[in-house]
């Protein structure tokens, strides 16, 4: 079948926090031993500079041992800004654009913002994408569990509940529809924020859904460990949730509501968490799953039978190859596409632990798992790189892959906007009555 292609990762942002080129190549080294044979990565811009940012992640990416891609964070705007987002997608090969909803005086975007920032990727054809959660509330919900004495990892699930991703979904979606862009929603976590979705997709509006490994295999109980390096390594945003809300999504994904699976992949040691010991604030967020995402999936929905192999490959590769635009160069196997290809035996069975996945980390949020469904040959651009369990990557063999706007989600906008244009019935042309 053909390789992964995992939509969501942070392994540049995990090289740039701990400086160390190596956690980058780590964490493709654990890509292509899972199965995904191409990434595509999230730049956050340095000191708010789109093109500083990029730089700074292309250092870093030159020695790739994989294909990769890339996202770009918004976190202002402004009309250099707005130049730079035409660069990047016209001269850089960046289709898409991520919008925070959550980190409030980090990351996060008002509604303003985010209105500019729809209207800008509408005009280019770029996919904006969001991180759901309402970030002003959040903060209030932190500010209550410090109130109550709750400082450890539980307080950071108790503080940012299901309704808060639910409403900023629902933001979201009505201000892309407002606009009339497509719109994706990356790591949905509940079923308040997938119900949001599937309201949206019935209407007929073009909301992409994206579960990821952790929301679909796991569930909070592990923030609760009296061990505090067991329950930090499961802080990510939005949060891991209650028994019930992965089953929810798995239902999502195998009715068509959710369309593929990400991983939101970004991983910090345990000496990293730590840093969140007596205040769960300061715990860095993000999980690892980019070396367990294809096993998992086909445990949990294809050997489980809620998922057909052919939906297998499109929820873990066709389906992202065609939102970001570069199906059939990837996420295919035919004549003149990239010869990523992965040989996965539906009987052998796999064990996830630390001490033999291939990220630097010290931690896994799957630890002990077993299934079945293991990747034991991994093909990328032709070469083997992963076989009788032995990776064999060469540093610099990875390219960029450019991604170009207008993906098939594009497709059509401009006639509704004519027939919205149609349908306004106005201006009135007035006459002022003489009385
Ligand atoms: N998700 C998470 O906790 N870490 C990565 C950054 C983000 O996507 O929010
Ligand atoms: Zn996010």
């Amino acid at each position: 079948m053909p390789g992964g292609i995992d939509p969501h990762t942070h392994l540049a942002v995990e090289a740039l926090n701990t400086e160390s080129v190596d956690d980058f190549f780590s964490g493709q080294a654990a890509a292509l031993a899972g199965g995904t044979t191409m990434h595509i990565d999230f730049v956050i811009p340095v000191n708010g500079s789109l093109i500083a940012g990029l730089k700074a992640y292309e250092k870093k990416a030159k020695k790739s041992c994989m294909d990769y891609g890339f996202h770009m964070v918004i976190t202002k705007f402004d009309d250099i800004v707005s130049r730079d987002m035409e660069i990047m997608v016209k001269e850089k090969g960046i289709n898409s654009f991520k919008f925070f909803l959550a980190y409030k005086g980090v990351l996060m975007v008002n509604d303003e913002l985010l209105l500019e920032g729809l209207k800008r990727c509408k005009s280019l054809g770029a996919l904006a994408m969001v991180h759901a959660e309402n970030g002003d509330a959040v903060f209030e919900g932190q500010k209550r569990m410090i109130q109550l004495g709750i400082t450890g990892p539980e307080g950071h699930a108790l503080s940012r509940p299901p309704l808060l991703e639910g409403e900023a979904t629902a933001r979201a979606i009505r201000l892309a529809g407002f606009v009339n862009t497509p719109l994706y929603v990356v790591h949905v976590m509940s079923i308040d924020a997938m119900e949001e979705i599937a309201k949206a997709r019935k209407s007929g509006q073009r909301v992409v859904g994206e579960p990821v490994v952790s929301g679909l295999a796991l569930d909070d109980s592990g923030l609760w460990d009296s061990d505090f390096t067991t329950a930090s390594k499961y802080v990510m945003s939005p949060p891991i949730r209650a028994s019930g809300h992965g089953k929810a999504l798995q239902d999502a994904l195998s009715n068509g509501v959710l369309q593929l699976v990400g991983t939101d992949h970004c991983v910090f040691n345990s000496t990293q968490k730590a840093s969140g010991i007596d205040d769960f604030r300061k715990i860095p967020n993000g999980v690892n799953g980019i070396e367990e995402r294809m096993h998992l999936v086909w445990d949990l929905m294809v050997e489980s039978g809620q998922i057909s192999v052919t939906d297998y490959v499109r929820v873990t590769s066709t389906e992202c190859a065609r939102i970001f635009n570069i199906y059939p160069r990837k996420g295919a196997i035919i004549a003149g596409s990239d010869a990523d290809i992965i040989i996965l035996n539906p009987n052998s069975t796999f064990e996830i632990n630390a001490r033999s996945h291939h990220s630097r980390t010290d931690t896994n949020v799957y630890e002990g798992r077993r299934g079945k469904g293991k990747v034991e040959v991994t093909i990328a651009g032709g070469r083997v790189v992963w076989e009788n369990n032995e990776l064999k990557v060469v540093p610099g063999s990875g390219k960029y892959i450019e991604m170009a706007p207008f993906s098939y989600l594009f497709s059509g906008i401009d006639r509704a906007d004519a027939s919205y244009l149609s349908s306004l019935n106005a201006p009135v042309k007035r006459f002022k009555s003489t009385t």
